[in-house]
């Protein structure tokens, strides 16, 4: 199985539980993990057999331009699933983490797993 990643992609969105995080943007840091259709592009090596990362970079930005969560695990099902349709993605992993939201914490957030992971 071949897998593209994303590491560390920072956007500014509308998200949490309480009323004033609906109303101010928060930097939250997206980790992606997205298993290929197939390995065609190893052979090929066109852009057109494998996933672009750079679209699914615009995309995802996009959705969260378009949409607001209250919880971090809803904004992440929504990501996954808009990379599993658009994308013909068997599998993809969903990492969505807020940035020093509690003192004394890095990071919080969920990952979440979707679509069978190829053998
Ligand atoms: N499992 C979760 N727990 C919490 C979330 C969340 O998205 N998933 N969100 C919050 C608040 O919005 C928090 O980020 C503000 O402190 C709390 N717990």
């Amino acid at each position: 199985m071949d897998i593209i990643f994303i590491r560390e992609l920072r956007a500014e969105t509308l998200v949490g539980i309480y009323a004033w995080e609906r109303q101010v943007r928060q930097t939250i840091e997206i980790d992606l993990e997205i298993a290929l259709p197939s390995s065609r592009a190893c052979e090929t090596d066109n852009v057109e057999d494998t996933i672009d990362y750079s679209r699914v970079v615009r995309r995802v930005h996009e959705e969260l331009e378009r949409h607001q969560f209250k919880l971090l695990e809803a904004l992440a099902e929504h990501l996954a699933r808009c990379i599993r349709e658009e994308f013909k993605a068997p599998w993809v992993r969903v990492s969505v983490a807020k940035l020093r939201m509690m003192h004394g914490v890095k990071q919080l957030g969920v990952v979440i797993e979707r679509g069978q992971r190829p053998g």
